[in-house]
C-alpha cells in the first residue's frame, strides 16, 4: 500500500533515536495499543528498543473494541509475559489504574528500594506508541490538567518536558512516536480505517469496501442496521454494490466518496458497533 506510507527512514531513525536516548531516563515504558488494532499498531521493532526495560502495555480505545476480542488479546499478550491494562484513556479512573499497574510491574525494584530506605520514589514513564494512539489524552488524564494537545489527526505530540502526576508518576512529556510497521496491504487497511494514517494519504473509498468486505464476514447485520439494507444484501450484492446502496439509502445520489467518508465517521465513533480489526479466531 504505498500511498499509505507517510514515514520515511529520516523520521524512523529520528524515532528510534529519541525513544533510545529517552529510555535511559526513565523506569518504565508504557507502550500504548490501539484495542481495534492489537497487531497492527505494534511495531515489532519496538521489543529490540525497549530490551528488557519494564514495560506496560495499554490497549488504548478499549471502548471502541469488542470486548471479546480485547479480552482475548489481553490473554494472548500476558501469555507472552506482558503486563497489560485495557482502557477507554478518558474515563476517571485512569490514572488510578495506570498507576497500580506500573507499580505492579515495578514490584521488585519498589521492593529493593524500600529495603535500602527509599520510599515513595516518583517512578518515570514515557510513552510510546504510534500516530493517533491516545498518548496525549492519556497524558492529559494522567496529569490531571490540559497540557498536551490533543486532536483526531495524526502527528499533534511535539513538546518536551518532565510532567509530575498527582498520583506519584513523572512522565516524560515527549511520548515516544512510533511508526506503524506497513508490512502488507491489509495493516495499511486497517491503521487507515482506524485513523492512524492522516486521511489525505489514502482512498476513503478504498479503505471502505476493505471495511465492507471485513463486515461481510465479521457483522453484517451492524451495516445493515445502521444504513437500513435490505436483510439479504450481503448475500446479494458486492462489496462495491452495498457501497452503492449505502450512498443511495443516505440521499447522496451517486456520489460515493461522500458515503466513504461518512461510513468511515460512522465506524470511527462507534456508530456501528464496538470492533476489533485484527481478530483472534477460535
Ligand atoms: N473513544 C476513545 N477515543 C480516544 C481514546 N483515547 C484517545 N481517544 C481519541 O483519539 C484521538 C487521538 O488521541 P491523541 O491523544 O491526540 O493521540 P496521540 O497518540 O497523542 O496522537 P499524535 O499526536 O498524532 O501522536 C482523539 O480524538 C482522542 O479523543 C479512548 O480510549 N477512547
Amino acid at each position: 500500500m504505498g500511498q499509505l506510507i507517510q514515514w520515511y527512514p529520516g523520521h524512523m531513525a529520528k524515532a528510534f533515536r529519541l525513544m533510545r536516548e529517552n529510555l535511559n531516563l526513565v523506569d518504565i515504558v508504557f507502550e500504548l495499543v490501539d484495542a481495534r488494532l492489537p497487531a497492527s499498531s505494534r511495531n515489532p521493532e519496538v521489543d529490540k528498543l525497549i530490551g528488557d526495560k519494564p514495560r506496560l502495555l495499554v490497549l488504548t480505545k478499549a471502548d471502541l473494541a469488542d470486548p471479546k476480542q480485547t479480552k482475548a488479546w489481553k490473554e494472548r499478550f500476558e501469555k507472552e509475559g506482558l503486563s497489560v491494562v485495557v482502557l477507554d484513556t478518558r474515563s476517571p479512573k485512569t490514572p488510578q489504574t495506570m498507576t497500580k499497574a506500573a507499580k505492579a510491574v515495578l514490584a521488585d525494584k519498589i521492593k529493593a528500594q524500600e529495603k535500602r530506605g527509599i520510599e515513595n520514589r516518583p517512578i518515570r514513564a514515557m510513552l510510546a506508541g504510534i500516530p493517533n494512539v491516545g498518548k496525549s489524552t492519556l497524558l492529559n488524564h494522567l496529569v490531571q490538567k490540559n497540557v498536551a494537545p490533543t486532536a483526531n489527526k495524526p502527528g499533534v505530540t511535539k513538546k518536551i518536558a518532565w510532567l509530575k502526576t498527582p498520583a506519584g508518576l513523572e512522565i516524560l512529556d515527549s511520548p515516544g512516536v512510533l511508526w506503524p510497521k506497513f508490512e502488507d496491504q491489509q495493516i495499511g487497511l486497517r491503521l487507515a480505517l482506524s485513523g492512524a494514517v492522516k486521511d489525505t494519504l489514502f482512498a476513503k473509498d478504498d479503505a471502505v469496501l476493505s471495511l465492507i468486505a471485513f463486515f461481510r464476514d465479521y457483522r453484517p447485520q451492524a451495516i445493515i442496521e445502521r444504513y437500513h439494507l435490505a436483510d439479504d444484501a450481503f448475500t446479494m450484492l458486492s462489496d462495491v454494490d452495498i457501497l452503492l446502496a449505502i450512498t443511495a439509502k443516505l440521499g447522496f445520489k451517486d456520489d460515493y466518496d461522500k458515503a466513504a467518508i461518512r461510513v468511515l465517521n460512522d465506524l470511527r465513533q462507534g456508530k456501528l458497533g464496538t470492533y476489533t480489526l485484527d481478530l483472534i479466531h477460535g
